[in-house]
């Protein structure tokens, strides 16, 4: 079940919160809407779902027009950060209320909830009331809730944005299995670029009310189409005037083609990373990150000369953009790929 919005602009006031908004979700994938905080996720989510009326442009889910369609009609199940089940029901009613409502056959709903607490691995749990369970187990609660009633699709607002970080690195593997056992077509808000990059199949990069990149996670972190995506995802250091990620930076021991000749600042060793800050006459500071047994930089001293190059994606950088840095701006969850495992990357200097 597809999901296509066309032209969609949504105003508070004078203030334009999606602006010309163009996206495809694709039948039976994972996306993630990721950005920084106020640039119009949730209002995409709420959009879609029929929560929120666009000023304008279309909604078409699963090739019909739902833009004029009221909310409770759209087969969107939907579920919100902060999910308030309903306390004093069991968990196993909880599940059951889209079927009860709905009159389902009593046998029909007793079978179906007891299906989706296994999937969402709830089943022991079953007679508890919600207050009786853990914040990630209400989330799980929340979701087959949301599945119950078998909607078209499954729309997420930083489901688990209100646990703690090592929950919610459980709960997104899990939403990854779930899905790829469900299949539903699903839409999740977050603004951990590593959440989306671990688990979606695309990624909707959201920025000031508009779309800056669609793509796989590989496409949005290796082919960034500007300064903010690369930013967004990831950390950078600046070389010879662009952007490159601190990894994608080659230590050579003498001149090359494209290499720019720099003086060893520091070297520090965290963890099984190596953090090189480099200083090039003239344009200032670059950080290099490799790996403590990476040969070029192993003996480096201060004062050493070194020439670098950039070996990975690389976007020119506007004096003037604004700076949004994952490594500042992205949630207090997990940064990036080696360059940030250690939970401090490496930028405008060597951390303490
Ligand atoms: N009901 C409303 N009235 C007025 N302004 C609103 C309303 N809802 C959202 N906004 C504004 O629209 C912008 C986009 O908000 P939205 O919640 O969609 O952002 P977001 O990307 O989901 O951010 P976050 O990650 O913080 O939830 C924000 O500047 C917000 O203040």
């Amino acid at each position: 079940m597809s999901i296509q919005v066309r032209g969609l602009t949504k105003r508070f006031g004078s203030f334009v919160a999606l602006d010309d908004v163009d996206v495809t979700v694709r039948s039976g994938t994972l996306t993630a809407l990721l950005g920084p905080s106020g640039g119009g996720k949730t209002t995409l989510l709420r959009v879609v779902a029929g929560l929120e009326q666009a000023d304008a442009g279309t909604v078409v889910i699963d090739d019909k027009d739902a833009t004029r369609v009221p909310a409770r009609r759209r087969d969107v199940g939907f579920v919100f950060q902060h999910y308030a089940p309903f306390g004093h029901l069991s968990v196993a009613r909880n599940v059951a209320f889209g079927l009860e409502i709905r009159k389902r056959p009593k046998a029909e709903t007793a079978a179906r909830v007891d299906e989706l607490l296994r999937l969402v691995h709830l089943e022991a749990f079953a007679d508890r009331l919600p207050s009786e369970l853990s914040g990630g187990q209400r989330q799980r609660m929340a979701l087959a809730r949301a599945l119950a009633v078998e909607p078209k699709v499954l729309l997420l607002d930083e489901p688990f944005g209100a646990l703690d970080a090592t929950v919610r690195k459980e709960l997104r593997q899990w939403l990854r299995r779930l899905h790829d056992e469900v299949h539903v077509t699903t839409v999740f808000v977050t603004h951990d670029q590593a959440e989306a990059l671990e688990v979606a199949d695309e990624i909707v990069v959201v920025n000031g009310g508009r779309v800056e990149q669609v793509g796989t996670p590989d496409e949005v972190y290796d082919r960034p189409v500007n300064e903010f995506v690369m930013r967004f995802l990831g950390p950078t250091t600046s070389l010879a005037g662009a952007l490159v990620r601190p990894h994608d930076v080659e230590v050579l021991a003498a001149a090359a083609p494209g290499a720019v000749e720099a003086e060893v600042g520091s070297l520090r060793r965290v963890g099984f990373e190596a953090r090189l800050v480099a200083h090039v006459p003239g344009s200032g500071d670059v950080d290099v990150l490799g790996s403590r047994s990476d040969p070029a930089l192993r003996d480096l001293r201060p004062g050493d000369r070194v020439w670098l190059r950039a070996v990975g994606p690389v976007v020119e950088a506007a004096p003037s953009a604004p700076s949004v840095d994952a490594s500042d701006d992205v949630a207090p969850g997990d940064p990036v790929g080696v360059a940030a495992s250690s939970g401090a990357p490496v930028r405008g200097g060597v951390p303490a």
